[in-house]
């Protein structure tokens, strides 16, 4: 059995109304998607924008409502649990947004950001949560001295940081990474990749990664998901999908990675 199963998954948005508020456009954002992610597993879901990405990953958590298909995490059904018990099932699964300037309370301190699931989740008493606080921010490489800082206080690349140890909190078993550094500057993305990997293997955590840029999959994912308006197009190991993408759609995005122009050498 996989961490977590999801079967013929589906979601459909109304995107018009009449004069008399009634639905009568749909896009159709998710069709029948059905993957596994095992336990230690990175599975990288790409395609064009608008492909429907986002949507799975949101749905895997419920964050937004499915309207068809199973998701199973660690053995339990995702879409029966109650709310106090998908509460706790989020324990074991957590997301890291695109941009951590949205994902942060502005009104919070580093050290609060990251505590604050304890609050909720757990009885630990406040020095035991800032002693976890501080063990989490120092692992994603955020010193002592921005714990009393204010989000508006530090850069994209040190806020993402701080989300990610706010995601580990709780020690979770998956992370839905929703393009989780898109938003950040050229210069700091590697770094931030790079600790994702490096947490990935130290803490054994499965990750949803969900990406437009294929050029960051290779590095991070074992497996990839393709998708193309809403549907899964191709899927196979990281390697398979680079040396012979089966498809043109795939091909495509392939061709689109940027290439690195050799330092030295002059753009046409
Ligand atoms: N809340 C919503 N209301 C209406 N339509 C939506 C909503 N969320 C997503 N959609 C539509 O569903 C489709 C899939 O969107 P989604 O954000 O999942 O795609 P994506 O592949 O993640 O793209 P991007 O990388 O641009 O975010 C798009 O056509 C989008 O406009």
């Amino acid at each position: 059995m996989s961490l977590l199963e999801v079967s013929n998954l589906s979601k459909s948005f109304s995107t018009r109304r009449d004069l008399l508020g009634r639905r009568t456009g749909w896009t159709h954002a998710v069709r029948d998607v059905s993957f596994t992610l095992g336990a230690g597993e990175c599975l990288a879901v790409v395609g064009e924008s608008g492909a429907g990405k986002s949507t799975v990953g949101r749905m895997v958590l419920r964050l937004i409502e499915p309207d068809a298909g199973t998701v199973t995490f660690a053995g339990e059904d995702v879409r029966a649990a109650k709310p106090a018990r998908l509460r706790q099932m989020r324990r074991g699964m957590q997301m890291i947004f695109q941009d951590p300037h949205s994902s942060l309370d502005p009104r919070m301190t580093v050290a609060d950001a990251v505590a604050e699931p304890l609050v909720v989740h757990t009885d630990l008493d406040r020095a035991a949560r800032r002693r976890r606080a501080v063990e989490l921010l120092d692992k994603v490489g955020i010193g002592a001295r921005y714990l009393g800082r204010y989000p508006a206080e530090l850069s994209g690349g040190q806020l993402q940081r701080v989300a990610i140890a706010r995601a580990l909190t709780l020690e979770p078993k998956m992370i839905v990474c929703d393009e989780p550094v898109a938003a950040l500057d050229v210069s700091v993305r590697a770094q931030v990749l790079n600790l994702l990997r490096d947490l990935q293997e130290e803490l054994g955590l499965a990750y949803l990664f969900v990406c437009h840029d294929l050029a960051l999959i290779e590095v991070i994912a074992d497996r990839v998901l393709v998708m193309k308006a809403g549907e899964v197009v191709e899927s196979g190991t990281t390697s398979q999908i680079y040396a012979a993408p089966s498809q043109d759609y795939t091909r495509a995005l392939l061709d689109a990675v940027p290439v690195p122009i050799p330092r030295g050498a002059r753009q046409a």
